[in-house]
């Protein structure tokens, strides 16, 4: 399934559609490493540029920070609704299990709700645990969904990261299934383009989400990547960048450097989804075949974060 599509409108403001019929804003800023004393700032000033999705994770410990900038920027602009702006976290490894999971929701629930009101997303960081403690997870994650006025928090949509077609095959196939997850947060960049499991996801209409699309900077010394911008001259940052979006992923990045973080929304077009037709080029984003070309890598399997080990494959027991 390579996927060389040289072309495709989008903007800063564009939303793919879930499975349960949400809207998810494509463009992320992704909050991994990013110090919880300048998260707030950081995430206002992401907002400021013009994103509407954030990525946290209980493990980053910054989401409440992330959550009150959320909170400060929507009074500060009462033109933006708190329906404008998505808002994603994830749960550790060690909550994993019903009741472990109904625990930490409530700690998540104490760091954002007051900021936030409801939850966009959860997902499962990993699938590293086991099968029992992953459906006891799930079996706890539905029942939020199903019951938004319930006591604790109010969750929109559920899904996962890192989960292989194994993972997926048993919360698909589970006969507890009542909500199925929406998307899949993975690893994903022309040197791991996962062609076997997108497929998957494609099949059962999960969305696959994309972290490191800048390789986590560990590429971008990369001599193909150099003599591609060099020959292109379109910059490293933006090659990769717009190739994730051409693979039609929503896209996380992450900067801590303030003067980044429009350089890389920019790279999409302003504007929002209605004024895009079939025949203006507004919102239009594309790289010629050549640079495409040189990065359909569809064997490539270079795992960059989590070690190095791929988390996809994880199986009950490694450690
Ligand atoms: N579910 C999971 O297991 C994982 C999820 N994620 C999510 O995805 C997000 C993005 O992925 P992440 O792994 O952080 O990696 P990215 O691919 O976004 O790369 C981030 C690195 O690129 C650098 N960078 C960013 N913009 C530029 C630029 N314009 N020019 C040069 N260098 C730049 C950053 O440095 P600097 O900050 O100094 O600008 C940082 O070192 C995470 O923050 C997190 O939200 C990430 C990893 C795993
Ligand atoms: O977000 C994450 N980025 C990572 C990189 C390496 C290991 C774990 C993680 C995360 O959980």
């Amino acid at each position: 399934m390579s996927n060389l599509t040289t072309s495709i409108q989008l903007t800063q403001q564009s939303t793919y559609k879930l499975n349960n019929g949400q809207h998810i804003p494509v463009a992320g800023y992704g909050l991994y490493l990013c110090p919880d004393e300048q998260s707030k700032h950081l995430v206002y000033k992401a907002l400021e540029a013009g994103y509407r999705h954030i990525d946290s994770a209980v493990y980053y410990g910054n989401q409440r920070s992330a959550a009150q900038a959320i909170a400060e920027f929507l009074k500060d602009h009462p033109e933006v609704k708190r329906e404008d702006i998505w808002f994603t976290t994830k749960l550790t490894n060690d909550a994993h299990g019903y009741e472990e999971t109904k625990k930490e929701i409530a700690l998540i629930a104490s760091e954002i709700k007051e900021s936030l009101g409801y939850l966009d997303l959860v997902l499962l960081h990993s699938p590293k645990s086991n099968k029992e403690r992953r459906l006891g997870t799930w079996k706890a994650l539905q029942e939020f969904v199903l019951h938004p006025q319930n006591e604790v928090l109010n969750i929109r949509s559920i899904g996962v990261s890192n989960f292989g077609v194994d993972h997926l095959e048993e919360i698909l196939n589970w006969d507890g299934l009542l909500v199925k997850p929406v998307l899949n947060q993975l690893e994903l960049h022309p040197w791991l383009p996962r062609l076997e499991l997108r497929e998957y996801l494609c099949k059962h209409d999960i969305l696959a989400e994309a972290y490191s699309p800048l390789t986590q900077g560990y590429m971008l010394n990369d001599p193909e990547l150099l003599e591609l911008e060099k020959k292109s001259g379109i910059s490293k940052i933006e090659i990769l960048i717009k190739w994730s979006y051409l693979q039609g992923f929503v896209v996380l990045v992450k900067t801590e450097k303030e003067e980044r973080i429009a350089q890389n929304l920019n790279i999409l077009p302003k504007g929002n989804n209605d004024i895009l037709g079939e025949t203006s080029n507004l919102g239009k984003i594309e790289l010629p075949s050549s640079v495409l070309e040189a990065l359909d890598k569809p064997d490539s399997h270079v795992v960059l974060t989590w070690d190095n080990v791929d988390p996809t494959l994880y199986k009950d027991g490694d450690i």
